[in-house]
């Protein structure tokens, strides 16, 4: 007898389980994912064939996919020249006729000769010498796939299924059980006002017509959302009870004795804007609160947000702290220490008498850089500085979450993210330094590109988030063009050469070949040669790429930031945080081969000084994504903006990228087309988790988030 179900007993039965499905069966299903009864249910049609448009033989209009029912009559082979076989037979109702043609199918000969009663017949109406036929339709016994809409499965790896296999077994979970409890707190589900669970999943996998099937798209869509949602906040949640953080002074953006930060601000050559401001404002609510810090620090290229790491870094100086900043490769750690360093002597106390950078501290405030190829001497002198407390600031590479590295007193950890960093690497870190000193460093995560709000919410979603809204004074927009024939991209060259000629600087782009690291040194190489011929013959030419070692690397960038070098000729590898200010002429090569996040980090290169600066796209690519993403580079600067863009473009997996894995991909929901139902699922699980942490109130709820995400999952999603 059927009987109600819950769905995460569901997540603990196997597929075997199901009459039908045999250790062929499953291991076909295994290949695609789905091991569990729960796996099966949630494996959603790629699509649907409608077969709900019913019309009568008379009425079939060609260029229309629509049902006939009808009998077959005169079916017979056609031999045609080439030796292949067509079979023709007609379809009659009382309304008319219609030919249905097959290629390729001798046997249909014999087997619509054998059909005695009526057949429904599904295909795309064509028009063949004046006369109409189908092709290839799809022929069926009258039964219970007449006039449905028909789930077709993605069979990728699944050798031997089709999509009816498929089908028959979802169907059979549903007589099997009556009913799926539902998870979700009956007052939500009232207020949502959708179907229950198991008429959306049912109705997900086989809609009685289009608008069921969406009703039933948001109600599945809206519990993942939810389900995720819900842990994250949990997880969230916990840390903030478990964990006891440093209590930071953060004098003046909060009470406080300190005076570092103060003095800092009172040198700095301009005025933070007021998004870097309220930025600041927040992470020290978070740093001066016993509270374990776990934000997002988001902000368009060029928002300034190494002024606020800065900030939060001195918060942690000035409370007699150590800070580390962690970026993702050596380019990156080196800019980003000499601009730290940079802003640090700026406001390097006028008495030089005391030897002191700032008059708040007993001396000057100490930074250095460690990364994969600091010399081992100078490393071990690093390592003892580090732990004797006289090192404030590190900033370096992944090499600063080597175990060997202890701390006299960590304050605060900055990751400038970018996605490539190991989630586990990162919490290895504030999980040592937490078992040693006894209290948890606070932790800022930065996006190099802006992220869209919702992926912001569902990738970070354990995070805070703080958005450095505008951007610094003076900045004048970046003429974006598109050059699409040679003598565009002539043009672009020459209107570098021209500005190399008024002292400006410039870089052109090549896309490199990840695959093949020879390649793409060849590819970029040659161009460079090329360059030098030609369009850019008589300027001094630098050359940088990935596979450099970093020494040569850094000698180059070294040449280019002096201006002894005009054009850089780069990879990606200058994609982020170079800042070069005089520089103004950015030309990207084969724009099209970019995705717009980096077409947009590229472009933000230039700038970054009071002239006017030029971005050209090369590019003759005539496709439609092509058309997208450079028309929307073209169309607007404004990140944010362009993130959206490249969400709908090119969906939620490459938005999400490394951090997401696992449980945490989205089946069903999506985060452009969703996003009401992300802000409401968040809502909704905040809601809870706030008044009932451990889901002891919510024991249905409690058992399928533990059934999805496991107990030491929260590890993966637990920090940042
Ligand atoms: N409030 C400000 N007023 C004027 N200039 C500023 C201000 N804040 C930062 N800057 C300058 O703006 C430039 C960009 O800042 P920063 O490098 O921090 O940007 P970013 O947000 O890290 O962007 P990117 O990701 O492009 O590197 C720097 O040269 C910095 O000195």
């Amino acid at each position: 007898m059927a009987t109600a179900v819950r769905l995460d007993e569901l997540t603990r039965l196997s597929v075997e389980e199901l009459s039908g499905i045999g250790p062929a069966r499953a291991r076909a299903l295994n290949a695609l994912g789905v091991e569990t009864i729960y796996d099966l249910v949630t494996y959603f049609p790629r699509r649907y064939i409608d077969r709900s448009r019913q019309v009568s033989i008379g009425e079939a209009v060609p260029g229309e996919q629509v049902l006939l029912v009808g009998r077959v009559v005169d079916a017979r082979r056609i031999p045609t020249r080439g030796g292949r076989v067509i079979v023709e037979a007609q379809l009659v109702d009382a309304s008319g006729k219609i030919t249905l043609t097959f290629f390729g199918q001798p046997y249909r000969a014999k087997q619509l000769a054998s059909i005695a009663g009526e057949v429904a017949v599904f295909g795309r109406v064509e028009l063949f010498r004046r006369r109409r036929q189908m092709t290839n339709p799809l022929v069926d016994p009258i039964g219970d796939k007449t006039g449905a809409i028909v789930p077709l499965y993605s069979l990728r790896e699944a050798a031997g299924l089709n999509s009816s296999d498929i089908a028959r077994a979802v169907a059979q979970v549903f007589s099997t059980y009556s009913d799926f409890v539902d998870v979700l707190p009956p007052s939500l589900r009232d207020h949502l006002g959708m179907y229950d669970v198991y008429q959306a999943l049912w109705q997900l996998h086989f809609p009685s017509n289009e608008q069921a099937r969406q009703i039933a798209r948001r109600r599945v869509a809206f519990d993942e959302l939810f389900l995720l949602q819900v842990k994250l906040a949990q997880l969230r949640a916990e840390r903030e009870a478990l964990a006891v953080a440093t209590v930071h002074d953060t004098h003046p953006f909060g009470a406080g004795e300190a005076r570092l930060v103060e003095d800092f601000l009172s040198r700095l050559p301009f005025a933070p804007t007021t998004g870097q401001l309220t930025a600041v404002g927040e992470i020290a609510a978070d740093m001066a609160s016993e509270k374990a810090m776990h934000r997002l620090l988001q902000g368009d290229v060029g928002s300034g947000k190494t002024l606020v790491s800065v900030l939060a870094m001195l918060f942690a100086v000035q409370s007699g702290h150590q800070a580390v900043l962690v970026a993702p490769t050596e380019v990156l750690a080196d800019q980003h220490f000499r601009s730290i360093s940079a802003l640090l002597a700026e406001t390097k106390t006028p008495d030089s008498s005391t030897g002191r950078l700032f008059e708040g501290l007993p001396r000057p405030v100490t930074i250095d850089i460690l990364t994969g190829s600091t010399p081992a001497a100078r490393r071990r002198k690093l390592l003892a500085e580090l732990a004797d407390g006289y090192l404030d600031i590190v900033v370096g590479t992944h090499a600063l979450f080597n175990d060997e590295l202890s701390f006299a007193s960590l304050g605060l950890v900055v990751v400038d993210e970018q996605h490539r960093f190991g989630v586990e690497q990162r919490s290895a870190l504030t999980d040592r330094v937490t078992l040693q000193q006894g209290s948890s460093p606070d932790t800022l995560v930065m996006t190099a590109t802006p992220i869209p709000r919702t992926a912001a919410m569902t990738v970070y979603g354990d995070l805070d988030v703080s958005v450095i809204e505008g951007l610094p004074p003076g900045r004048r927009s970046i003429e974006t063009r598109w050059a699409r024939t040679p003598a565009e991209a002539t043009a672009a060259f020459e209107l570098l050469r021209q500005q190399v000629g008024q002292g400006r600087q410039g870089y052109v782009v090549c896309p490199v070949v990840e695959e093949s690291t020879k390649l793409q040194v060849r590819a970029v190489t040659d161009e460079y040669e090329r360059l030098n011929n030609a369009e850019l013959a008589g300027l001094r030419l630098g050359l940088v790429h990935g596979r450099m070692n970093s020494k040569a690397k850094e000698e180059v960038m070294a040449a280019f930031r002096s201006r002894e070098i005009d054009v850089l000729v780069a990879t990606t590898v200058i994609e982020v945080g170079v800042d070069v200010a005089n520089a103004t002429v950015m030309i990207i090569e084969d724009a099209d081969r970019f995705g717009i996040a980096q077409l947009h980090q590229l472009r933000g290169r230039v700038g970054r000084g009071a002239e006017q600066s030029y971005c050209y796209l090369l590019s003759e690519a005539e496709t439609a994504v092509a058309e997208a993403r450079l028309g929307a580079l073209v169309a607007t600067e404004d990140g944010f903006a362009l993130a959206e863009v490249d969400l709908e473009l090119r969906g939620e997996g490459t938005v999400l990228g490394g951090r997401q894995a696992g449980r945490t991909d989205l089946k069903v929901a999506s985060l452009s087309r969703d996003r009401e139902l992300v802000l409401e699922a968040r809502q909704h699980a905040r809601a809870i988790i706030a008044l009932d942490r451990s889901l002891a109130k919510h024991p249905r709820l409690r058992a399928m988030i533990l059934a999805l995400f496991g107990e030491d999952e929260a590890d993966f999603l637990l920090r940042s």
